[in-house]
């Protein structure tokens, strides 16, 4: 039976009263600000060719991930998915629904619903991404002047989560967000969009489009890389803004770590900690502000 729940599915909601329910729409200052994004320079967001990595142009392929890991932390590398899974009936829909935002697979409403009011619908779940992910930490071990396998045994024990982001038309998108500023957590995340434009990245203090590239991937580092480079990589500010006029999904996997610790031959920025604390401090902050690094600033024993 479907579990029962004290919120409307949002996209629901939308398709029933045509505007944004009240208690979706953002304080005055919290506000996307739709007019003051940088369209154009998102362009400048590198285009890297994976498949490079394989061939003798590997050393310039990974001098160019470690070159934007330490600028923008974002870079690119379709689905029917979700707009399957949404348009199913409301009733099967909801078998998958989940306020636990430590679920693998779960049907939800925002980033964190027990402390968000965003809108959005997430169907998260959790392969080949996996490979390609582990590749990429290779190249960014690599990059960081270190062996290849440095990240990956840092790492150690891992987790991957998998989710396919599924954003309604929104009638009022200058109200709320299909996300709202974020740092990922985990240690990388690979995302693959639809050709619908909406994530957002913040670079030098303003918001730039990551506009859709045709099967590129976007590829973004995480708190737990910023943790494991000791700084030097960053994780970064982005969001999602919805549209009036078009659906939009994607599928993003996430790597996890189980152990982050990092030393680079510089003193420790982070005390140890392991990836399930940070998770929990995460997800207990819900979103107060965009990352809880700072939390785990060392060292333990000055
Ligand atoms: O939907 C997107 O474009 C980005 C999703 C995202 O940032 C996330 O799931 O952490
Ligand atoms: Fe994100």
């Amino acid at each position: 039976m479907a579990p029962a729940i004290s919120k409307p599915l949002l996209s629901d909601l939308v398709a029933q009263i045509g505007k944004v329910p009240l208690s979706h729409i953002r304080p005055v200052g919290d506000r996307p600000d739709l007019a003051n994004v940088d369209n154009e320079s998102g362009a400048g967001i590198p285009l890297i060719d994976l498949k490079k990595l394989n061939g003798p142009e590997r050393p310039k392929v990974v001098e160019a991930i470690g070159r934007t890991c330490e600028s923008d932390g974002f870079f690119m590398g379709m689905l029917r998915v979700a707009r399957e899974f949404f348009h199913l009936p409301e009733s099967e829909r909801l078998k998958c629904y989940s306020d636990d935002p430590k679920k693998a697979i779960r049907l939800s409403t925002s980033f964190n619903v027990r402390t968000e009011k965003a809108s959005g619908g997430h169907l998260r779940d959790g392969s080949e991404l996996r490979a390609l992910a582990l590749r990429l930490l290779e190249a960014i071990s690599e990059s960081l002047g270190l062996e290849r396998s440095h990240m990956v045994a840092a790492i150690g024990r891992h987790a991957q989560h998998m989710a396919v982001n599924y954003y309604p038309p929104c009638p009022q998108p200058e109200l709320t967000y299909g996300l709202p500023g974020h740092k990922d957590p985990n240690a990388i995340t690979l995302l693959l969009q639809d050709g619908v434009s909406g994530l957002q990245v913040q670079r030098g203090g303003r918001w730039v489009a990551v506009n859709p590239v045709p099967n590129a991937l976007v590829i973004n580092i995480g708190d737990q890389m910023q943790a494991l480079s000791n700084d030097r990589y960053k994780s970064v500010l982005h969001r999602v803004i919805v549209n009036s006029a078009r659906e939009r999904e994607d599928l993003g996997a996430d790597v996890l770590l189980a152990d982050a610790l990092a030393d680079d031959g510089h003193p420790l920025a982070y005390r140890p900690f392991t990836f399930q604390e940070y998770y929990d401090e995460f997800w207990n902050m819900g979103l107060q502000s965009a990352s809880c690094l700072d939390r785990f600033r060392g060292p333990e024993d000055p």
